[in-house]
């Protein structure tokens, strides 16, 4: 039975503006997919690309979209390639939401994104008081000397059953790395995100072994191909998982069964309708040991949210 497509490409913006390595992000766009069948069951999807990690462009999918035809069958789902991983999880998804429209029944902890930098120092008490217990902290983005100095601050001022964790998205060298993680233990810090480059696969697999701390691969690992090379390689630390980008949903669920790697799933902001599908996989495969990395709605207004009309 052919299914009917729709779509609908949105913007949105951050509010404030959200601060990594890679500079200033000011605001989200991808696209939202309707499908729909003969006995009237409808399906709704999201492509949420994420180019500096590894995933297609906004312009790719939208390309793939428009040369799709409005009738496809479930073949087509199948047939969508790797290089396209955030078109390969909002078609699965949406057909997944088709079939089975039900939202996760108890979804895991989440963790809070913290603004970078020293303001951190401050932004944390709100998220407490609303309930997070788990705490993101962008590094890599100030001097290293700066940081270190904020992160002795921040870590001790936390109350006792909360954890911190930090991302360097890939932004440290192997000298930086190594001054990180001899404080990141001082600190008990919860792990550390990409210390090194995607292309240093061995320093960080070096260095997984040299530190108390647990290392956490995500840009190494956009992509279940990458998990998989990765996994193949050695890697039994964490793997932190982007649904939107990470490829068929069917297919990591597979992986992850066969292999049981520690997962830690996160988020890539997308709207409530990937954020949805998103969830429904990490409440399935998600690490129990760890929150989830979708505290991160305090970046976003509901008012600008795309609303779902195709
Ligand atoms: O995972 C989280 O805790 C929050 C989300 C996050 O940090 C993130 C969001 C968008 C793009 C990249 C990243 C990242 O983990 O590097
Ligand atoms: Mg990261």
């Amino acid at each position: 039975m052919p299914y009917k497509l729709q779509f609908q490409v949105y913007q949105y913006p951050f509010y404030p503006p959200l601060q990594t390595r890679y500079g200033i992000w000011e605001q989200r766009e991808g696209i939202i997919l309707r499908l729909s069948d003969e006995t009237g069951r409808v399906g709704w999807g999201e492509i949420a690309p994420l180019p500096w990690f590894g995933s297609e462009t906004l312009a790719q999918a939208v390309e793939y979209c428009r040369q799709s035809s409005t009738e496809i069958n479930e073949s087509d789902f199948w047939a969508i390639p790797d290089s396209l991983s955030a078109c390969q999880f909002g078609f699965h998804s949406a057909w997944e939401d088709l079939q089975n429209p039900s939202p996760p029944l108890t979804t895991p902890a989440f963790s809070a994104l913290l603004p970078a930098g020293e303001e951190a120092l401050s932004a944390w008490h709100s998220l407490w008081q609303q309930g997070y217990r788990t705490f993101k902290w962008k590094i890599g983005v100030y001097s290293l000397e700066q940081e270190l100095n904020w992160v002795r601050q921040l870590a001790p001022m936390l109350p006792q059953d909360a954890k911190l964790r930090l991302d360097a998205n890939a932004g440290l060298t192997w000298e930086g790395a190594n001054q990180w993680l001899a404080v990141c233990d001082e600190l008990a810090i919860e792990f550390l995100e990409q210390p090194l480059p995607v292309n240093s696969f061995d320093a960080l697999l070096a260095l997984s072994k040299q530190y108390q701390t647990p290392l956490a691969l995500d840009e190494s690992v956009a992509t279940l191909t990458q998990i998989k090379y990765c996994y193949d390689r050695g890697w039994r630390g964490i793997f932190v998982v982007k649904p939107s980008i990470v490829g068929i949903p069917q297919d990591l669920r597979e992986f992850c069964q066969q292999t049981q790697i520690r997962t830690v799933f996160s988020s890539v902001f997308e709207t409530p309708v990937g954020r949805k599908a998103a969830l429904k996989l990490a409440t399935e495969l998600s690490d129990p040991n760890y929150a989830i990395g979708f505290g991160v709605n305090h970046w976003l207004k509901a008012e600008v949210l795309p609303q779902c009309q195709v």
